[in-house]
């Protein structure tokens, strides 16, 4: 428990130094429309970037494009997943931004899920540190107020599918050997009840119990069929399709679609507002034999 409540604080000591306020307990509600500061310029585009993401604003749209640029295949490193919380934390805390497009700037790899070596020979305190991020990471991306859509240009396991599924909508790229899934199972681990749950509500329950115990990867068609993914498009079509998707979702109104997501999401404060049990330096051991 001790080790659980340092994490907390070395987690939340990464963030600070970022400078993002750490944590937000509510939800804010955005302005309808992008709005410039009167009497300046408007700068038609910023961009931050740290050696993970990328991160583009189009300040005229709304629009923020997050490029995941983590070589070999953008593992969900602790360093990632703090990278991915204060990119996150930033475009929501601008006033210019309503909507954001995660994608990979990787080729064939949108994102190989959490980082193993993450969950292999470290301390207690590591392991529970990497593990308040990733759910940080969910809590966060699940319960952000912006719209989010997912532009999946190559495979997605397990983490990958997990960022994926909290988007409001994904897209994927049409290519044989491209796959996606919460293949935990065939791993010999049991995916945690809030990937299962996001998955629960994207797939519905028979298949989700299907591909769950089964830990299956699927290709794109059998996403699509199955609902894991709502659109799929050749590669050179992805980005403007997810464009004109977000122009879809922006142009309602921002509170009643905040809000109307945030009433149809509101389960994920449970695991907000008390962080499961950290797995424990034993259970990783077994786990990954390491
Ligand atoms: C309370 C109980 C708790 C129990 C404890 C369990 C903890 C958590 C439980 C569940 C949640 C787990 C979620 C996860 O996300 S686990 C990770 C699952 N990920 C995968 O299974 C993906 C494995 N990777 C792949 O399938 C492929 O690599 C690929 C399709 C993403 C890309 O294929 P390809 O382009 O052919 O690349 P390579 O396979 O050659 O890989 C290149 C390079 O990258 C390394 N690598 C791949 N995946 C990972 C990863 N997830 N973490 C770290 N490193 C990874 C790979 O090893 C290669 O390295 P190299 O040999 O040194 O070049």
């Amino acid at each position: 428990m001790a080790a659980v409540a340092a994490a907390a604080g070395t987690f939340a000591r990464r963030m600070a130094r970022s400078g993002v306020l750490f944590p937000r307990s509510s939800p804010q509600v955005w302005p309808q429309a992008a709005r410039q500061p009167p009497g300046l310029l408007p700068a038609q585009r910023r961009a931050f970037s740290n050696n993970k993401i990328l991160v583009e604003l189009d300040t005229s749209s709304g629009v923020a494009t997050m490029k995941f640029k983590s070589p070999p295949v953008n593992s969900l490193s602790l360093d990632f997943l703090t990278e991915f919380c204060i990119s996150l934390e930033k475009l929501e805390n601008d006033r210019a931004c309503r909507g954001l497009i995660i994608t990979s700037a990787i080729p064939r790899v949108f994102s190989s899920g959490l980082d193993i070596t993450e969950m292999c020979g470290k301390s207690t305190e590591h392991y529970a540190e990497f593990w308040r991020a990733v759910q940080e990471m969910w809590i966060r991306l699940y319960g952000s107020n912006l719209v989010t859509v997912a532009a999946i240009n190559g495979s997605s396991p397990a983490g990958g599918c997990l960022i994926a599924l909290s988007c409001d909508y994904r897209i994927m790229v049409e290519n044989p050997k491209y796959v996606i899934g919460l293949n935990e199972a065939q791993l010999g681990i049991v995916a945690p009840f809030w990937f299962k749950d996001t998955f629960v509500n994207a797939v519905g329950h028979r298949a989700a119990e299907r591909s769950l115990q089964l830990g299956l990867l699927h290709s794109v068609p059998e996403a699509h069929r199955m609902g894991l993914v709502d659109e799929v498009v050749p590669e050179e079509k992805l980005q403007e399709k997810a464009v004109a998707v977000m122009a879809q979702w922006l142009a309602l109104p921002d509170h009643a679609r905040q809000l109307t997501k945030s009433m149809m999401r509101k389960t994920f404060r449970t695991l907000s507002s008390s962080h499961p049990k950290t797995p424990s330096r034993s259970h990783f051991q077994r786990t990954w034999r390491c």
